[in-house]
């Protein structure tokens, strides 16, 4: 049974999946070049490192087979797109299923659904945000869907977001996942009690959004010294909730552990990115739950890893030590579980920093990457498509 402090955590450690396998997916440059680059900036890491990583990713990603009916692997809710802005839930919705989802709907405005539905076929697209109905239009299909993505494009008018507030009432009542970004973060820091303590939040806000937020629910200016702390303890603040702050580099904290992703990317700021991250989350979380806390969190990273934070004293052996855990080829490095088990008690004191290097997203405008299911969904065990890396 996982506790809640688990499910955070376990949701903390589904961002880093899906984080790393959301760079990885999407309009990335092939895999092993991906791998050389990030272990090649980093002395510390090596590519069993990355082995390791990538074997969580691996693990939450539902084999394809042919006893599975369609949507069954992932249907993909975006709540989001009105007058101004088309393309954030397009971006988003599109991302999930490239990602790997079967099915990924858009629940935006009439003005913009024709707009959305144009850009792709595959989107099913709802036009019933701007409905004095709109909450119970899109709670008939909240039962079909495994996560939604409340925020890309979705602009902040008053009645648009009291709709966004009773579709988030919904979800949570279902016990559905929610990535949170964009207008969708506007909302929460208006109403922090929103989300407060719903661990199957999982906030991803920029800058700027990032800032808003820590002033709205702490009452104060971020800490441009403790970024780390500040993400820290914005994530307590709301009960938990895992945050994604997006930046030169990715601080992600489920309000026990912070995690940081340094890995330099492209130097491209264009707009978009955030919701191609966004959209790609809202399958990783799904998977990610789906396949558990033992496929998440039970997998020891052997990294040389350092977690911002107290120091953990994991308290797990390794296989050498007679564990269960992957050998470790430096049995003194410190080893960080994903999240750690109910029963492994944070030390006091001490600092250690965690470094997960991952590409960043490359502009809409490079040749469509192959999505990560295709490498990695069909290994049939035999691995005869993956990358070598993957091996
Ligand atoms: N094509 C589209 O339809 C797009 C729509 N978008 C939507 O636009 C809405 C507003 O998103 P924004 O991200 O613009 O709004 P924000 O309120 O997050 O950002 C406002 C402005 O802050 C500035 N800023 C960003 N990062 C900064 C930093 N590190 N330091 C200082 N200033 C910084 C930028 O000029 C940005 O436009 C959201 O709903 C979003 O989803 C964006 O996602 C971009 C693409
Ligand atoms: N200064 C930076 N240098 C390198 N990578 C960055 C930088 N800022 C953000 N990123 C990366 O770009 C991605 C999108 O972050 P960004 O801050 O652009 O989101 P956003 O503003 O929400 O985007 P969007 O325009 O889609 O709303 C994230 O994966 C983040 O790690
Ligand atoms: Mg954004």
């Amino acid at each position: 049974m996982v506790t809640r402090a688990g499910a955070g955590a376990a949701v903390a450690a589904t961002a880093v999946v899906a984080l790393l396998s959301a760079a990885l997916a999407l309009y990335g440059p092939p895999l092993d070049a991906v791998l050389e680059r990030a272990f090649s900036l980093r002395k510390v890491h090596s590519i069993k490192d990355m082995e390791n990583t990538l074997q969580l990713v691996r693990n939450i990603i539902p084999p394809l087979s042919s006893t599975k009916h369609k949507g069954q692997d992932g249907r993909i809710g975006v709540v989001g797109g009105c007058q101004e802005y088309t393309g954030a839930p397009y971006f988003a919705a599109i991302s999930a299923l490239k990602v790997g989802a079967d099915l990924s709907h858009v629940f935006c405005t009439s003005a913009a659904a024709p707009v959305i539905k144009a850009y792709s076929p595959e989107l099913i697209v709802h036009p019933v945000l701007d409905s004095p109905s709109a909450v119970d239009e899109v709670e008939k299909w909240l039962p079909r869907l495994h996560a939604l993505v409340v925020g890309p494009g979705l602009g902040r008018d008053d009645a648009l977001l009291s709709n966004v507030q009773g579709i988030l009432e919904a979800s949570k009542a279902r016990d559905i996942p929610v990535v949170i970004d964009a207008d969708g973060l506007w909302l929460v820091a208006q109403q922090p009690a929103l989300i407060q303590g719903y661990q199957k939040a999982v906030l991803t806000p920029n800058h700027m959004e990032f800032s808003r937020l820590h002033d709205a629910v702490l009452r104060g200016p971020v800490d441009s010294d403790d970024r780390h702390g500040s993400v820290l303890r914005l994530s307590q603040a709301l009960g938990n909730v895992t945050v994604v702050q997006k930046g030169e580099r990715d601080i992600l904290s489920n309000g026990q552990q912070v995690l940081v992703c340094s890995q330099e990317g492209s130097s491209r700021r264009c707009g978009g990115q955030g919701d191609l991250l966004s959209g790609s989350l809202g399958v990783l979380v799904h998977w990610a739950l789906l396949a558990g806390p033992e496929k998440t969190n039970g997998g020891m990273l052997d990294l040389k890893l350092t977690i911002w934070g107290p120091k953990i004293d994991t308290g797990v052996k390794t296989r050498a030590q007679g564990g269960c855990g992957p050998r470790t080829t430096t049995p003194t490095s410190p080893h960080l579980l994903l999240s750690p088990s109910p029963q492994v008690q944070p030390s006091p004191g001490g600092c250690i920093r965690r470094l997960l290097s991952h590409p960043a997203v490359q502009p809409p405008s490079l040749p469509e990457a192959r999505s990560l299911h295709h490498h990695l969904r069909h290994d049939r065990r035999g691995g005869g498509r993956l990358p070598q890396a993957l091996r």
